[in-house]
């Protein structure tokens, strides 16, 4: 018992002693904060360790996302976004002119720069050059992002583009003078651009989720004299019916041009804050873009085709192309040197560009720098320790491959090319478990045979790529085995090459719809409810800004109350100036038939159509539409229009029955699939092509910004069939 107490003793004894360690950690890390807290602020030492992503790849960003990036806190960039004054939308007349914001200039030339004007190569040339490949060396500026989506700035001016359409143009149809209501354009504050990650979600979404049901919207009296016509289709609430005076005629809002002189009266307008001097359309020209476009769009071939774009310069190159590129090797093949894309230099966009701007590195801020000491470790320790919300998973790796392998080499990558493929696969992802963990069981077993091919289908169907393509598929699949044994490791990359097949409409020249430099576009933006037409919108406005064009928006979605609000709200984001018509129940022909007025007065380039969503079988709205879609083609005779088809991937072979109508009614020329991040099932996207033969341009991978890209097939297809899957 003795021995016992005694030991028991001992045993309080030592532990009465072991609490004082404890302190000392929480010191130790203590100091850790403190530290990094002033290397925060000096971002620009490209070799500092500290990897700032949004600030360094986004080049794009202006001023304003300079602040954020450093202090994390939880500030407000939401605020600044001036989201909150929604009803800016000046209904007074007397309104000062707003102007189409001018884009920066080292925005990215979409068509010039990213498709049209080029073929496919000439943007890679440069790759022989890339050798300065010295990996730390700062190479880099050329695509670097710079885009800088710097203020667009704003013109204020604005020419007296009333006169251009004096009274009543000859438009057969009479757009409902709908009140006297001015038409108002809404102020843009030319918010550079943006934000990449911040803007979140539209406030306006849950005022009506609107999902497909026609609102009901209570109302109308009023200004719905004609209604009553066409109640007769509908069912249903026949009050409900809103906005149902289609008919008639387009009696231009005459109005509407008072509103844009008053700002010509405000004299030159100096007010354009933001817009500093601007004669912007400088270095513009060669500036890199953030996203190649181009590049992305003709990448339809990549490994496989390398032979025809990079194929003459890597190869052949060094042979013919002369010594400088003998030292550097590399240049071609589908390797992904992620550690030179996360070393690659800091560019904080637009700076680098102006030579100028370069000097004031050395300004005292270096002083501040001092906290250099991290720095020297190395890059590669910083590479090791990346940034935070970037990480070399599977997804990351598994982008990079695919950027390789349509030629983009690291120093070109962006870190919103890599996210947005990130998105993508991830919005696929479960189609894609599905079926290339099914594609591969089966072809384990051996060489493909009947029941394999029926299984295959099966497979197909279920991803909802429909019956259709599912059969075309298996038919080549059938006509290859019948031929030769087809390896079960062959089946995935065959399937990939048919779906890809499957994707692209023959004749269709995926860069061939980038809006036309110089003159009027006009894209009418067309669904049922709900699908994302207003956000796309606001989405495409952004990308458009970016890429140099002169921008407008057209809300002519009048029957939504919150839509014009929405609309503006994504007007200033993107720096685009909306035109709308406040008042309730306007005639959306009306406010389309004004907006192609401004437009054309302020040589814009292109004219973004917003319209109400509408399900397809209520005469009296497709009525509507179609209206609209006349008075842009006689308001706009020499303007190249596009009517695209707004169809949520969600709804899978549903939306099909949707675009026939959609199609006799707006003419539509192409679709924009969103919330592929959903529970869709990515097949639609193949049902889509085949069944209403029109090829796909965008897709939609969430509520932001820059959630939406020109579609892609064989980025799509890698997406939905990647085996990559390390986890
Ligand atoms: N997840 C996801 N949500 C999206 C996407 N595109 C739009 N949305 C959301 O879908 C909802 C409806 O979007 P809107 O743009 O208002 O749709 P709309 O077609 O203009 O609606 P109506 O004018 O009522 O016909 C909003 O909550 C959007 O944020 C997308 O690609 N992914």
């Amino acid at each position: 018992m003795k021995w016992a107490r005694l030991a028991q003793e001992k045993l309080n004894q030592e532990l009465a002693e072991q609490p004082a360690v404890e302190p000392e950690a929480p010191a130790a890390f203590a100091e850790a904060p403190a530290a990094k807290a002033p290397l925060a602020p000096p971002i620009e030492p490209p070799s500092a360790p500290a990897y700032d992503w949004q600030a360094v790849l986004y080049g794009t960003k202006p001023a304003a996302p300079v602040e954020p990036p450093p202090p994390p806190t939880a500030t407000p960039p939401v605020t600044e976004a001036v989201i909150p004054p929604p009803p800016p939308p000046a209904v007074a007349p007397t309104s000062p002119v707003p102007e189409p914001p001018q884009v920066s200039p080292a925005a990215f030339d979409w068509q010039a720069v990213l498709y049209g004007t080029r073929p496919i190569a000439p943007v890679e040339p440069p790759v022989a050059e890339a050798p300065p490949a010295s990996l730390e060396a700062a190479p880099a500026f050329e695509s670097p992002v710079v885009e800088a989506p710097e203020p667009p700035a704003v013109e204020p001016v604005v020419e007296p583009l009333v006169e251009e359409f004096p009274s009543a143009p000859v438009a057969e149809e009479e757009i409902l003078p709908v009140e006297s209501a001015p038409l108002t354009v809404a102020e843009v504050p030319v918010e550079p651009l943006p934000q990449a990650e911040t803007l979140p979600a539209l406030p306006v979404a849950e005022e009506e989720p609107a999902p497909v049901v026609e609102p009901p919207e209570p109302e109308l009296p009023a200004a719905v004299e004609i209604s009553p016509v066409f109640e007769a289709e509908t069912v249903e609430v026949p009050a409900a019916e809103e906005p149902p005076p289609v008919e008639e005629e387009v009696v231009p809002s005459v109005e509407a041009p008072p509103i844009f002189p008053p700002a010509a009266e405000g004299a030159p307008v100096e007010p354009p804050p933001s817009a500093p001097p601007a004669e912007p359309p400088p270095e513009s020209p060669a500036s890199a873009p953030l996203f190649d476009w181009r590049r992305i769009l003709n990448r339809n071939r990549p490994v496989e085709a390398p032979p025809e774009t990079p194929a003459p310069a890597a190869p052949e190159a060094p042979a013919a192309e002369a010594a400088p590129p003998a030292a550097e090797p590399p240049a071609a093949p589908p390797v992904f040197d992620w550690r030179r894309f996360l070393n690659r230099p800091r560019t904080p966009e637009t700076p680098p560009v102006q030579p100028p701007v370069v000097p004031e590195p050395p300004p005292a801020p270096q002083p501040v720098v001092p906290p250099p000491p991290p720095p020297p470790a190395a890059e590669q320790a910083a590479a090791a320790q990346p940034k935070p919300r970037f990480e070399l998973d599977a997804g990351f790796l598994w982008s990079a491959e695919v950027l390789a392998a349509q030629g983009r080499r690291p120093e070109d990558v962006t870190v919103e090319e890599i996210s947005w493929l990130q998105k993508l696969r991830a919005g696929l992802g479960r189609t894609r478990r599905s079926l290339v963990n099914n594609v591969k069981a089966l072809a384990g077993r051996g060489p493909i045979g009947p029941d394999e091919l029926e299984e295959l289908e099966g497979l197909l169907l279920q991803a909802d790529v429909g019956i259709t393509v599912s059969e075309r598929i298996l038919a080549a699949l059938q006509e290859r085995v019948r031929r030769e044994a087809l390896p079960g490791d062959q089946v995935l990359p065959f399937l990939k090459s048919q779906l890809r097949k499957q994707l692209e409409l023959e004749g269709d020249d995926p860069t061939g719809f980038a809006p036309k430099r110089g003159q009027l576009n006009v894209w009418l933006i067309v669904g049922v409810n709900g699908v994302g037409k207003t956000t796309t919108i606001g989405k495409i406005a952004a990308l458009a800004t970016r890429s140099g064009y002169r921008t407008l928006i057209a809300a002519g979605d009048t029957f939504r109350a919150a839509a014009v609000e929405q609309l503006s709200i994504w007007g200033e984001r993107s720096g685009v100036t909306v035109v709308a018509n406040p008042s309730p129940k306007a005639d959306p022909a009306a406010v389309v038939f004004d907006a192609i007025s401004a437009a054309k007065a302020r040589d814009v380039e292109l004219l973004l159509v917003d319209t109400a969503g509408r399900l397809q079988n209520k005469k009296n709205l497709m009525d509507e539409l179609a209206k609209v879609r006349r008075i842009i083609d006689k308001q706009a005779i020499d303007a190249h229009i596009e009517s695209l088809l707004v169809l949520d991937a969600t709804t899978g072979q549903n939306g099909l029955q949707q675009a026939k109508v959609f199609g006799e009614t707006a003419g539509l020329t192409g679709v924009v699939i969103t919330k592929l991040d959903g529970s869709a099932k990515a097949g639609i996207a193949l049902a889509i092509v085949e069944q209403l033969q029109l090829p796909i341009r965008f897709v939609g991978v969430g509520e932001k910004i820059d959630d939406l890209r020109p579609f892609n097939s064989y980025e799509f297809v890698e997406a939905l069939l990647s085996d990559y899957d390390a986890a």
